[in-house]
This record gives structure tokens, sequence and C-alpha cells, in this order.
């Protein structure tokens, strides 16, 4: 069995648990490849013996059903709440790709979740409630589960000192704490449009001091790669880890 993540700081034994959060931009129905790419993945880590959890966001249909809404008048809580939906269906193609290594239904909730847990297999969420990304529900898991590790697959190679979107100069940090992180965040919260983080999620991680792995979701293998222990994109840790 595989040493798993807490090898790479020195925690003895695992493979451990694991909540990885995948970008909905990475996981939807116009990416098939990445879906059966990702299925792959989680299917050899269940194998090794990881408990895991999974994270889908709600990717370009999201925010399609956002944009129609905020152009219809609708609130922001019902904007997230299509958000939210949209997110929970690309968790189900996920899940359908893992059948029956995956527990079917995307939990609603963090009980629902502990409940799929219990089962052994595979649980895989999409939203859970306005005001919030799916980082925030992906944080929660890991706090729920005792998770030794939370990895965010998502657009960009790591934490960067500013949005690389916007600021070309902005550089990757590979290793930073809570404090750093919280600093190099825009923290928005508008629907479609929190950051990496959202201001649940970072407060979630940093109270339970939970290690963040940071990757460019674009290749599934990253995701395999931290979790087995190896050192790709940005770790999130407290400095006295
Ligand atoms: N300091 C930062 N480091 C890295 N990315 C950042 C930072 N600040 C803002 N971002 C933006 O966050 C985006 C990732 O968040 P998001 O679009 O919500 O991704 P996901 O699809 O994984 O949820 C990046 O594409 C980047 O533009
Ligand atoms: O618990 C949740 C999860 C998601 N969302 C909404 O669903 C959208 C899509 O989720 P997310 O942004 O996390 O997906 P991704 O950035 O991975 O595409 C978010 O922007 C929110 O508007 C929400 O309100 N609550």
């Amino acid at each position: 069995m595989s040493a798993g993540p807490g090898a790479a700081w020195g925690v003895p034994g695992l493979p451990g648990t694991v909540v990885v959060k995948v970008s909905g931009k990475h996981i939807n129905p116009e990416k098939p490849n990445m879906v059966k790419g990702y299925a792959e993945v989680f299917r050899s880590l269940h194998r090794e013996g990881y408990r895991l959890a999974v994270v889908v966001g709600g990717g370009p249909v999201a925010r399609a059903y956002i944009a129609a809404a905020r152009e219809a008048g609708v609130n922001r809580a019902l904007q997230d709440v299509l958000g939210i939906e949209a997110a929970r269906l690309n968790a189900r193609l996920l899940a359908a790709a893992l059948h029956p290594e995956a527990y079917p239904e995307p939990p609603r909730s963090i009980w629902e979740a502990l409940e799929a847990a219990a089962t052994g297999k595979i649980v895989i969420a999409g939203g859970f409630q306005p005001g919030q990304s799916t980082a925030g529900v992906a944080a929660l898991l890991a706090e729920a589960l005792n998770a030794d590790l939370l990895v965010l697959a998502t657009t960009v190679d790591g934490v960067y000192t500013a949005d690389p979107r916007r600021s070309p100069e902005a550089k990757l940090i590979p290793r930073l704490d809570y404090e750093t992180l919280r600093k190099v965040l825009q923290q928005s919260v508008e629907p479609g449009r929190y950051e990496l983080l959202d201001p649940l999620a970072l407060s979630i991680v940093e109270r339970s001091k939970i290690p963040v792995r940071v990757v460019n979701g674009s290749d599934p293998d990253n995701v395999a790669r931290v979790v087995r222990g190896s050192d790709v994109g940005s770790l999130i840790a407290t400095t006295k880890q």
C-alpha cells in the first residue's frame, strides 16, 4: 500500500482520507474524456485504500444558468441555487462513470455525506447551499471526515502572489500558510464568481489546519500525484508542520 499523503509531511501510516474538489470547468458534459480520466484516477486511488470524497463544481453550465437568472432579475440566493443544481448534475455524471464504486446519490448536506461515506464507497457531491462555492463544500467535508488532505484541482498551477489572469507578474507560491492565502485571494461571494477558496472554505481550512494542495486539474494525474505524496502545485499548511 502506498505511503499516502501524510508521508509528505512526516505523518506516518495512511493511505488516509482525502477530499478532492474538481473544477466544473474540467468535469462537465462537454468533456467526456476528462470525466473518464478522473473516474480512472479515483477508481485506482480507492482500490489502493484511500477513503475519498469528491466535490465537483458547476462549471460553464452553472454560469450559463446564473447569467440567465441575473438577466431575468432573479436574486443572488436563487442564482446560487441554480449553480448548486448544475454542480450536482456534474457530480452525477462522475458518479455514473464511477459506478458501482461511487455512492449513487450526491449528498445535499454534511450529514448525508457522512452517511454515504459510511458505506465505504466514493462520495461525490455538488453544491450544498447558497452563499458559498463547492470549495466551501469540500472544506466542510474535509473537516467532517478528518481528512488528511484537501486537494483543489483548479484551472491554474497553484496559488499565486495575485490573480494570474489579471496580473502577468504574479508568481507561483509553492508553499504558504493560511494567513498568506487570505492576503492573495479576492474572496468574492458573487454567484458564479467565487474564486479558488471562498470565505467559508478559507475559514474552515484555517480553523482545522487542514493541509490543502492546489494543482492544475487539466491533468487528472496531478490529483493522483499529490494524493500519493508528490510535491505538485502549491501546499497550504501551518508553517509549524
Ligand atoms: N492568488 C491567486 N492564485 C491563483 N488563482 C487565483 C488567485 N486569485 C484569484 N485567482 C483566480 O481563481 C481562479 C480559480 O478559481 P475558480 O475559477 O473558482 O476555479 P475552479 O473552477 O477551480 O472553482 C483562477 O483561474 C484565478 O484566475
Ligand atoms: O455549496 C454551493 C456550491 C455552489 N454554489 C453555486 O454554484 C456555483 C458553481 O459552483 P463553483 O463556483 O464552486 O464551481 P466551479 O468554480 O468549480 O465551476 C457557485 O459559483 C455558486 O453560485 C452555491 O451556491 N453553493
